[in-house]
């Protein structure tokens, strides 16, 4: 895959502000993350509908009894008790993993600067790279991301795919430095620095508020923004953002998530990341594994469904409509379907 990328007004899960009123009706279900958000024909969605949606994805209440819950499982059955057939899956394949940060890695917490893995998982994860190539693939921007991780031996792809690099050691690349291999929105720099500032300035007498600069994406964070106040943050977002059509918004967990309108998301950051490594959108030599527990993540679960070249893991503890086909419930989870992976490695 060519590093190149064209605008697309019309993305799935963009969520373009201007107030508007919209053309059909929300379907936002309670337990699900993936919001049918209204639009008129000219592809804007109601403030309130974003906030609406946002409650909605956050669920308060774990309901692991509920006859919800023993459905979505049952269509949805977790990694580990499918472990067998994941690696039936892929025998005489190359495991390729893909792994998401936050929420996957490292547990939600309400300040995003202190979201640690734990050394535990940060051994799994060294582990399974040297089995196989591994990607981190995070909102985040990579420095910060490495700053967690702090492995040189799998790749970063941060900003949501859009700046990736190699690894420092191990697998392909023997260099000392990252090779820098894509970043197909470079000429959005200065713009995104620009409505970050626009940003802080804006929304920085609401308490809990906070903008976080990805490098080619911002993150506004209303974890700690009392609910009341949501509205009144996201309105802040959309009025600045209607100037600025070059760039739209998304949604995550308890956050607007704006970033570069152009075709390129986790799902062409996989795509391209399998080709680097010598596997085209044809090859049946690859097995690629992507477990992620956000919207975003969603991009890359479907590029395997489509592509049949592996699977999606979502790190779920409650129903969500999904393109992944199995679930973990937590880090933790995670943690050891990597370890199992390492041990079915070992014993081969
Ligand atoms: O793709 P990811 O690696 O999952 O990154 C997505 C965003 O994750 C972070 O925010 C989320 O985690 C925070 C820490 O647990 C939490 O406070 C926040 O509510 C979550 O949305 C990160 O801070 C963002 O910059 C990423 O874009």
């Amino acid at each position: 895959m060519v590093c190149d990328t064209k605008s697309s007004l019309s993305m799935a899960l963009t969520l373009p502000l201007n107030g508007s009123t919209p053309a059909m009706p929300k379907a936002v279900s309670s337990g699900g993350y993936i919001t049918v958000v209204p639009r008129n024909k000219l592809g804007v969605a109601k403030i309130n509908t974003v906030v609406d949606s946002m409650r909605a994805s956050s669920p308060t209440r774990k309901s692991h009894d509920s006859d919800d819950h023993k459905a979505w499982i049952l269509g949805h059955p977790s990694a580990l008790s499918m472990f067998k057939e994941i690696i039936h899956a892929s025998k005489g394949k190359q495991i390729v993993m893909f792994l998401d940060y936050d929420g996957t890695l490292s547990p939600i917490v309400e300040d995003p600067d202190r979201a640690f893995m734990a050394n535990e998982m940060r051994q799994a994860v060294r582990d399974v790279s040297k089995y196989f190539p591994t990607a981190i693939v995070s909102g985040r921007c990579i420095a910060k991301v490495f700053n967690f991780v702090r492995l040189e031996e799998v790749y970063y792809a941060g900003s949501h795919g859009m700046d990736i690099k190699g690894p420092r050691k191990g697998h392909l690349d023997k260099k000392e430095n990252q090779a820098l291999l894509c970043q197909p929105a470079r000429e959005s720099l200065p713009m995104i620095d620009e409505v970050y500032k626009k940003l802080v300035d804006k929304t920085t007498y609401i308490g809990g508020a906070k903008v976080e600069n990805n490098k080619f994406c911002l993150a506004v964070h209303f974890r700690c923004v009392d609910e009341k106040r949501w509205v009144e943050l996201a309105d802040h977002v959309r009025s600045i953002l209607k100037e600025y059509p070059k760039l739209r918004i998304s949604q995550g967990r308890k956050v607007l998530e704006i970033r570069p309108n152009i075709k390129w998301d986790k799902g062409n950051a996989v795509e391209f990341l399998l080709e680097s490594l010598g596997y085209d959108a044809n090859s049946n030599d690859v097995f690629a594994i992507f477990i992620g527990d956000d919207r975003t993540d969603e991009d890359a679960f479907k590029v395997l469904r489509n592509s049949r070249q592996g699977s999606g893991i979502l790190v779920s503890n409650f129903p969500k409509e999904t393109n992944a086909v199995y679930t973990l419930r937590e880090p933790y989870e995670v943690m050891n379907f990597l370890r199992r992976l390492v041990e079915f490695k070992e014993g081969c």
